[in-house]
């Protein structure tokens, strides 16, 4: 499995080394790094933060053997990064491990602020995981509720005395909608009479509602047709200015064109 990590606003295919902070061990699979930069990076002459996966290996409980070994990587802010590699690397394991689903057995998953200088302003805290949202595949294959509205307020506060933390989630909510395009949908509608684009719009929204720093997204483009995937491809590139984007992928293919994962799509929809 790599990681590839890309900081420019337009991606535009091309191949470069990686930065000195950043380096990748394959995991279960030996594919060497491979990192592909859309453009040379921007300086910018400011303080920025960088999630930082340091060293982390993972050993299931009551297993002799480890799935991830020695991962490294770094995710500047408001980026975007793929996680790529073959059915059984240890990317799912990973993304658990970044939402704290699970523990790193060793190693550690941080945010470290830089000075403008590039070094470290501070000791780096750990991530924490309220600020992590996951989308996972087929998303709306996990709704439950018959109406938009209902989908979206699911895990909200049920008590009395959370009136000021739901008003909170209401203007996010309104704000997740605006973002992500659903404002012209009706609350009352049945989540599984939405297209397939706007189910996988419906489910960044349940995410966004939370205001994530970090958004990982399973396979978001699986099993759509290719106007979804356009629809849903842009969605992400616009998202990106808001957030730090970390997409996964069991496909090769896809992860070689990862750089072009907005701009082609974006492509094939101003060609059709
Ligand atoms: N709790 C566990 N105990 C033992 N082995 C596990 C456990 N969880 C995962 N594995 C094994 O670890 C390996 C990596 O699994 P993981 O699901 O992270 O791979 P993946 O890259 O996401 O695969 P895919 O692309 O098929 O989803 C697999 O061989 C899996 O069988």
């Amino acid at each position: 499995m790599a990681v590839s990590t890309f900081s420019s606003p337009t991606p535009v295919f091309g191949i470069a080394e990686p930065p000195a902070s950043f380096s990748s061990t394959a995991i279960g699979w030996k594919q060497p790094l491979r990192f592909r930069r859309t453009k040379k990076p921007r300086v910018i002459s400011c303080d920025y933060s960088c999630i930082e996966v340091r060293d982390v290996c993972y050993r299931p409980p009551g297993t002799q053997l480890n799935i991830l070994n020695g991962v490294n990587f770094s995710l500047r802010e408001k980026s975007f990064g793929l996680i790529f590699g073959k059915s059984g690397s240890g990317k799912t394991t990973l993304l658990q491990l970044l939402a704290g689903l699970n523990k790193p057995t060793s190693g550690s998953i941080c945010i470290q602020g830089y000075g403008d200088d590039g070094q470290p302003k501070a000791d780096p805290d750990l991530l924490p995981t309220e600020k992590v949202g996951i989308v996972f595949q087929f998303p709306e294959r996990f709704f439950v509720a018959d109406n938009v509205l209902d989908e979206i307020t699911f895990g909200w506060p049920r008590q009395k005395g959370s009136l000021q933390l739901k008003e909170q989630l209401t203007s996010n909510l309104q704000r997740a909608f605006n973002w992500v395009g659903l404002d012209s949908i009706p609350l009352d509608k049945d989540p599984q009479l939405l297209s397939g684009g706007y189910k996988r719009r419906l489910a960044l929204a349940i995410q966004l509602v939370q205001t994530p720093d970090l958004l990982i997204l399973d396979e978001p483009l699986a099993g759509l047709d290719w106007k979804a995937r356009a629809d849903v491809a842009k969605l992400l590139k616009h998202l990106k200015k808001e957030l730090t984007l970390l997409v996964v992928s069991h496909d090769l293919r896809y992860g070689n064109r990862v750089s072009s994962f907005s701009t082609q799509i974006a492509v094939q929809n101003f060609v059709i």
